[in-house]
């Protein structure tokens, strides 16, 4: 990396040193716009995330947003979680930018909503829309006129055929493909190496090959 670079990009603060924020720090320390200045976590339990300070809980966010940190992202994987982090470091008075690994390709007319961010080798088709927090990990591709809504995750190698439409809090597990055209409902989860060929409705779970419900399980 070009450190004279780093001196002069803007700092963002992380929140989250869990298996996330490692995969967070990792996307900022390869390059591109943003200087990690550190890390915070609801309940510190390390020094430190590949070499960058964890800097205490989050009663820190407030001060580090007057000492000068204007940005911050909510570094973590459950969906739920990420998103209440996210209207907390908003209200904080943090900006939640896009983050992009620099070897990540986006297409001509793509948007990204705030806080989003998008891994390695992730590929964004053309005039694809992501809403707010969205993840696009590492290697997944989102295919063109794709709609990705708030806070839904397309997990590593996952495939959005072209004009897949994922709900709000949507997961779509790892390898998971999605035919074109089929529409994820708020809040479901596709298991990891699912063939979806057609629409799944809102908050169930899918999975295999093709995809069907997972059986209803009796009460533990
Ligand atoms: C960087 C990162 O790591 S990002 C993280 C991305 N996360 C993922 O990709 C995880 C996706 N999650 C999964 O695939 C999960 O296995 C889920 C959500 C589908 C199911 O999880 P659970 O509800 O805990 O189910 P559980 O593991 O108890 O399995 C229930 C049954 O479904 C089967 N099953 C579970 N997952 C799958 C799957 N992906 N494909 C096919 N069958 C599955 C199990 O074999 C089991 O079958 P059985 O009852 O005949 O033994």
């Amino acid at each position: 990396m070009d450190t004279t670079k780093a001196e002069t990009r803007p700092r963002i603060l992380v929140l989250g040193a869990g298996g996330h924020g490692k995969a967070v720090l990792d996307l900022l320390l390869a390059g591109g716009e943003w200087q990690p200045a550190g890390v915070v976590d609801a309940t510190p339990r390390v020094a430190s995330v590949l070499g960058i300070p964890v800097l205490g809980d989050e009663a820190r966010l407030v001060p580090l947003r007057a000492a000068g940190i204007g940005a911050a992202h909510p570094a973590i994987g459950h969906n739920g979680h990420r998103t209440a982090a996210g209207a907390r470091l908003l209200a904080a008075g943090f900006a939640l930018p896009v983050l992009r690994h620099p070897s990540c390709v986006i297409g001509h007319g793509a948007a990204l909503g705030d806080g989003s961010a998008i891994f390695a080798r992730a590929v964004i088709g053309p005039e694809a829309r992501l809403g707010r927090l969205v993840l696009v990990n590492t290697g997944a591709i989102v295919e063109h006129d794709c709609i990705v809504e708030d806070g839904a995750h397309i997990a590593p190698g996952a495939v959005l055929a072209g004009g897949v439409r994922v709900g709000t809090g949507a997961l779509v597990g790892a390898g998971a493909v999605i035919r074109p055209g089929v529409t994820i409902g708020a809040g479901s989860i596709i298991g990891a190496g699912a063939a979806v060929l057609t629409d799944v409705p809102a908050g169930v779970t899918v999975a295999g090959v093709p995809a069907q419900p997972l059986p209803e399980r009796p009460p533990a």
